[in-house]
């Protein structure tokens, strides 16, 4: 198959506030603007960005759970948009989505097997046989003991109820998985081996994750590479290493260099980003980091800074640090024509 997985094409998000009166137009909250990426088979994408960035409402508009206001997502080449009963199916096989909270995504009547063979029932009629092999199967998968089947999630720790959030999702067959925040509840050490798992089976059956976080700790272990969202805009997107050891846009930058974690590699930004992530009603104009920047110039305040491509393959919006007209027949691609 030629192409990545999954494609994202200026991918906007607007949730009105209120209705109109008399065909008023009314306020809307930027939830996500124009956001673009790509994601192959097998890779791990993770996003990042403080809380209200519009990190989880991305992953709302992959997984179909609200529409767009604008932009396209497309798996293998296909809108999901356009598709009808059948191809509509098929497609849900094949993205599933992890949850943050492993004590309220799990229904607490149901038993571990049926929770996790639940998905394939939609489907499917299973015999009770086929459901138990089943649920014996996905159990050993996510490194759970079969008998576990019979429990209810009252019973199970946090990382158990994890592993079962996973199993659930496997158990389609999928070729992507949405993690949202899917392991930010959890403890450290639980945390590492849930990673650890996702790891393992990503490596096993070829799973792509779109990895959405706001830990910059487990994006660093986890990721190929990462996306950083502000104000509903991604405003670097570049390879894991190369992100975390030389950040180009001032927020990356700020955000690496505010992480708790000590590692001298990282280049720290002299002051940590001041004041608060502007509303989504009414960002500022032109680049919207403009007020919270400290290399800002007045050009920042005007124009909205393309995603500009740079030489180690990652791709910029800013003005300062990715001029799109410092280098001569340089392109500066709008998302729609360009694969990021
Ligand atoms: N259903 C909704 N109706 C109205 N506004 C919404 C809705 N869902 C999200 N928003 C708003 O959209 C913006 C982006 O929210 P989103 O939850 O996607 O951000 P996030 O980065 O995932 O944040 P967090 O990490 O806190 O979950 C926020 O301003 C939020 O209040």
């Amino acid at each position: 198959m030629s192409g990545p997985l999954l494609k994202v094409e200026n991918l906007t998000k607007h949730y009105p506030l209120g209705t109109g009166f008399l065909k008023k137009s009314v306020p809307v909250i930027r939830a996500v603007e124009e956001v673009s990426f790509s994601v192959e088979a097998g890779e791990t994408l993770c996003i990042v960005g403080e809380s209200g960035c519009g990190k989880s409402t991305v992953a709302r508009l992959l997984m179909r759970l609200v529409e767009p206001t604008g932009g396209r997502v497309l798996l293998d080449g296909t809108d999901i948009a356009g598709l009808k009963k059948e191809a509509l199916h098929a497609w849900r096989r094949r993205i599933q989505m992890v949850f943050q909270d492993p004590y309220s995504s799990l229904n607490p009547r149901l038993t571990a097997g049926r929770i996790i063979t639940e998905p394939v029932e939609n489907f499917e009629r299973l015999s009770r046989k086929q459901r138990q092999a089943l649920a014996a199967d996905l159990l050993r998968k996510v490194g759970m003991s079969p008998e576990m089947m019979h429990r209810l999630p009252s019973d199970l720790s946090g990382g158990q109820r994890q592993r079962l959030g996973i199993a659930r999702a496997l158990s389609l067959n999928p070729s992507l998985i949405i993690a949202d925040e899917a392991v930010s509840a959890l403890d450290v050490s639980v945390q590492a081996q849930i990673l650890n798992l996702l790891r393992d089976l990503q490596q096993q059956m070829g799973i792509a994750f779109v990895f959405i976080s706001h830990d910059l700790g487990v994006v660093e272990h986890f990721a190929h590479r990462v996306a950083v969202m502000y104000l509903g805009r991604i405003v670097e997107l570049a390879p894991c290493e190369a992100l975390f050891t030389k950040p180009v846009h001032p927020y990356t930058e700020a955000l690496i260099g505010a992480a708790p974690v000590p590692d001298p590699r990282r280049v720290r930004l002299e002051a940590p980003v001041e004041g608060e992530v502007p509303s989504p009603i009414n960002p500022p104009s032109g680049c919207a980091f403009h007020p919270r920047c400290p290399l800002a110039l007045e050009r920042c305040r005007i124009e909205v800074p393309p995603l500009v491509p740079m030489p180690d393959g990652r791709v910029v919006a800013c003005h300062v640090r990715a001029p799109a007209t410092d280098i001569p027949g340089r392109p500066v691609l709008a998302g729609d024509r360009w694969s990021l």
